[in-house]
């Protein structure tokens, strides 16, 4: 069982994020991604799912075309833990 996130320290802990946002419901954290053409966002996908993988940690994801929407949640937690903090700093690792 993985902790949640709640209150001031999630708050705290989005704000440490670039680009981060808490979605409206407190339970996950959000980011938007342009990049230049398609080619450029599915490998950065790529990417993300390289590092998803080895965290067993995976992404809620929407792409179209050069826009990369993620949203990292922990389904053991209802809710945001340590590990979507931690793939969410990997992910900027990427950038
Ligand atoms: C069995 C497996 O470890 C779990 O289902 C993992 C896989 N990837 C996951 N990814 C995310 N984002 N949240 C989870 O709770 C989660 N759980």
């Amino acid at each position: 069982m993985v902790a949640r996130i709640e209150g001031e320290a999630l708050h705290a802990a989005v704000a440490d994020l670039d680009g981060w946002e808490l979605r409206e419901d407190l339970l996950a954290i959000e980011r938007k991604f342009k990049f230049a053409d398609f080619v450029e966002a599915f490998g950065f996908m790529t990417r993300v799912a390289i590092l998803a993988e080895k965290a067993d940690h995976h992404p809620e994801w929407f792409n179209v075309y050069n826009r990369v929407e993620i949203t990292l949640t922990t389904h053991d937690a209802d809710g945001v833990s340590q590990r979507d903090i931690d793939l969410a700093n990997a992910i900027e690792g990427l950038l």
